[in-house]
């Protein structure tokens, strides 16, 4: 076990981790930090969950100068909620050496940003188009950024995004550190990045599978019609901790979190139409639990660290594979167990075959939780609290309990206190469009390259790129003129 101490950091990193409960580096930390501090260009591939953020944050808070008041580092995410994450993380990294890191992203007042990059930023982490806007603005100088960052690289270097990142590391110093990160790295897309990257090392955490052994994976083939109660029964069976449900469009997430909230589950939806201030919300709530179940799009799929997610839902099977590795990997994170249940039309079976050998990994077949599995499901889960109670001992009701026991035999209080506790299925109608089954016409190779799953944009076959991307993610202005259909972007 390496532990920080053994890379030769600095005591204010040192301190800055371990008050971050780090104990040991994880292996990406282990195989990038030693030569990202050498100044080496490098492309880190590294399960979800395994402390990528940190891999490239550590080098930045040491090489940076902080008596030198200008940027030197640049991160750059897909999304805004993603920026805000990153820049938390490197802002408790740099605590005690003093180096400050400020997110600038869409959504936000400029006036605001601008105070914030005036106010000493060493480290800025932001959304592409919103750069791009504070570089046409020239609010923003970038020419003396030392080492920039492509968080998410596949990602930022998809259709979509690839021009504006252009756009941006045109306006930096060609000798710059070129730093990419990702869990999923698609050949095609590595190729394309090396162009712009100088001699790379390329650093892949080697593993079997793609997703993390800790996630365990099933599935459920069913009708699309039976999803809804097939997902409230689970949620019965099993009550995560918290859960995020990934549904295909933003109408798909708004349909399912009224529907859920109208049985009586705190749930509430993200995605891209929604002002900044309600998706802000939305997440902090979920965070702090007092949600526990979040409906998203795509638009949290990435990157998003939230402890205590116990259950990832693919309600829809995600077009994909990448996305598919990356919304798994919002459970099972930091060494914590998980579970992944993705949902499958009998038409779409075939494509999660694809899926399945794309991540080697098999997923379960699971059967579709009937009323019966599900008051079963409750009530081993009532049984388990009941003893844990009576294993801590900690009972406020004796005097009440004893009344009743001198009027009824036990068998008959306990079963009557039971039949209180477990729910009947709540079967309140609910509003929900019927999705048409997702169409891949050939399968993508994900390791192979290849582009043809991306242009899936047929009638009754939403891809995400088109549906989900414009103001989900946070792309410049230039980019989504010429390559998608602008009606879903707001500029
Ligand atoms: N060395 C470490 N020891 C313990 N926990 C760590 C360590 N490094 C990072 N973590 C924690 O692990 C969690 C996941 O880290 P991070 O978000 O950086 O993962 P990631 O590899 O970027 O995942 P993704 O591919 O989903 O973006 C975070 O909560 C982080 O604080
Ligand atoms: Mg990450």
């Amino acid at each position: 076990m390496i532990t920080f101490y053994d890379l030769g950091l600095s005591p204010h990193v040192i301190r800055a981790v371990s008050d971050m409960g780090f104990e040991t580096t994880t292996p990406i930390q282990e195989q990038t930090i030693p030569q990202a501090l050498e100044g080496r260009d490098l492309i880190g591939q590294a399960q979800t969950g395994t402390g990528k953020t940190a891999a490239f944050g550590i080098p930045l808070i040491e090489t940076c100068n902080v008596s030198e008041n200008i940027v030197q580092c640049l991160v750059i995410t897909p999304t805004r909620e993603l920026a805000m994450q990153v820049a938390e993380e490197l802002n408790k990294l740099g605590q005690y050496k003093g180096v400050k890191t400020v997110p600038i992203y869409g959504g936000q007042d400029f006036q605001r940003q601008i105070r914030a990059l005036k106010n000493r930023a060493h480290i800025i982490v932001g959304t592409p188009g919103r750069l791009l806007d504070h570089m046409n603005r020239k609010t923003i100088r970038l020419d003396t950024v030392k080492t920039i960052v492509l968080d998410e690289a596949d990602e930022m270097l998809q259709m979509g995004f690839i021009e504006d990142i252009e756009t941006i590391l045109a306006a930096l110093s060609a000798d710059r550190q070129t730093l990419l990160f990702s869990a999923t790295m698609p050949p095609r897309i590595q190729t394309l990045a090396e162009k712009f990257m100088n001699n790379p090392l390329i650093v892949k955490v080697k593993s079997k599978e793609v997703t993390v052994p800790n996630i365990a994976q099933q599935y459920i083939e069913l009708a699309e019609r039976q999803k809804f109660d097939a997902l409230c029964r689970i949620l019965d069976i099993e009550s995560p901790e918290l859960a995020i449900i990934f549904g295909r469009t933003k109408r798909r997430v708004d349909e399912l979190s009224e529907a859920l909230a109208k049985r009586g589950y705190d749930a509430e939806g993200i995605h891209g139409d929604l002002t900044q201030s309600k998706r802000e919300s939305v997440l902090r709530k979920f965070k702090e639990g007092t949600i526990d179940i979040l409906v998203a799009t795509d638009v949290a799929a990435r990157g998003l660290d939230v402890s205590g997610v116990s259950h990832v839902f693919n309600f829809d099977i995600p077009q994909d594979p990448e996305s598919y590795v990356h919304r798994v990997g919002r459970t099972g994170r930091a060494g914590n167990t998980g579970l992944a249940i993705t949902f499958v039309t009998p038409r779409e079976v075939s494509h999660l075959r694809t899926i399945e050998s794309i991540t080697k990994r098999k997923m379960d077949r699971r059967s579709v939780p009937n009323v019966v599995d599900a008051i079963e499901g409750q009530q081993r889960q009532i049984v388990e609290r009941i003893l844990e109670i009576i294993e801590a001992g900690d009972f406020t009701h004796k005097s009440l309990a004893e009344e009743l026991l001198n009027e009824h035999d036990s068998l008959t209080l306990v079963s009557a206190a039971l039949k209180l506790l477990v729910k009947e299925p709540n079967t309140t109608p609910v509003n929900l469009t019927e999705e048409s089954p997702l169409r891949v016409k050939k399968p993508r190779e994900f390791s192979k390259g290849g582009s043809k799953g991306r242009s899936t944009d047929r009638k009754g076959a939403p891809n995400r790129k088109e549906y989900d991307r414009g103001k989900d993610f946070d792309r410049g202005k230039s980019a989504g003129k010429k390559k998608f259909d602008n009606k879903n972007r707001k500029k």
